[in-house]
């Protein structure tokens, strides 16, 4: 699955729900039994979730955005498939997330590839299920670091962190995810599947539980007046990064 939302690869609602849409697709055709995410963007795997659909925007649209952005979650993290990602760009925040939601990370060796939870540098934070996921995959002690100082890991230091599993030259990415989906694919569905819910199904209950509370508490914290103020700050300076 190529991910193409020029120029950037951001989450919009509408590239939300055209992921969606195709993983709902894949999953039920059952001659697929595995997926590789990766981006068609060059030097970018996603710019995370799109800053436009949450900043200047009503409360009804910023629900409506969240809620796309919990379905998304869920459907990649709990999916019956193997899901890898073949990370060949940067992966901030949302991407980063994506990419964590897989079963498998290969990351492309380039140092401008970082990975990371870096919501804090944007003057906002990463939701407790953001947080858990970083929690299960590299540590307690790491993941406090990580998200407070909101660190963009380059590969070599996301490999030593346990945020990928493997970093290989760029030209190899693909092939490699390729290789590691045939040893996934070995395993037999039925108890590769079980398996997965039973070490994941916790993490994800956290949130089905609490699923409307989480959008409210998303609303309320982004249609703050100090939070959008970051928002804008941060938009000035991708602008300005440009000249
Ligand atoms: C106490 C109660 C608490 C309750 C809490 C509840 C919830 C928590 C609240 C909020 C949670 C929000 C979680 C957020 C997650 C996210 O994913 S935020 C997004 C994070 N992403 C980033 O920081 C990446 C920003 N982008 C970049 O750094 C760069 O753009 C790049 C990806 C490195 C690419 O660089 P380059 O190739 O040089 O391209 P440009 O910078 O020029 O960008 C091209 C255009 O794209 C626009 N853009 C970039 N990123 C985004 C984005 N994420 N969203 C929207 N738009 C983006 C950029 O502005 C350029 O636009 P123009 O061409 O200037 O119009």
């Amino acid at each position: 699955m190529k991910m193409r939302n020029p120029p950037v690869n951001s989450l919009s609602l509408e590239f939300l729900t055209e992921l969606l849409i195709s993983l709902e697709k894949l999953e039920n055709d059952k001659t697929f039994r595995g997926i590789i995410i990766t981006s068609d963007c060059p030097g970018i795997f996603s710019a995370g979730l799109d800053l436009l659909e949450m900043y200047g925007r009503d409360p009804a649209h910023c629900a409506e955005y969240w809620k796309a952005v919990q379905e998304l979650w869920l459907r990649v993290y709990l999916s019956n498939l193997v899901v890898i990602g073949a990370i060949n760009g940067i992966s901030p925040a949302g991407g980063c997330l994506l990419s964590l939601s897989c079963d498998y990370r290969v990351l492309a060796n380039n140092p401008k590839y970082a990975i990371g939870l870096n919501e804090t540098l944007l003057g906002i934070i990463a939701p407790f299920w953001f947080k858990d996921v970083l929690v299960n995959t590299i540590g307690h002690r790491a993941a406090e670091r990580a998200l407070q100082l909101g660190f963009l890991f380059p590969p070599s230091d996301a490999l030593q962190v346990g945020i990928v599993d493997q970093v290989v030259p760029e030209d190899q990415v693909q092939s490699t995810a390729r290789s590691v989906m045939a040893q996934w694919l070995a395993i037999p569905d039925h108890a590769r599947q079980l398996t997965k819910n039973l070490v994941r199904k916790p993490t994800a209950d956290r949130l089905l539980q609490q699923r409307d509370a989480d959008i409210q508490n998303f609303v309320r914290f982004i249609s703050r007046d100090s939070i959008q103020k970051s928002l804008h700050v941060y938009l000035e300076k991708l602008k300005q990064k440009k000249g």
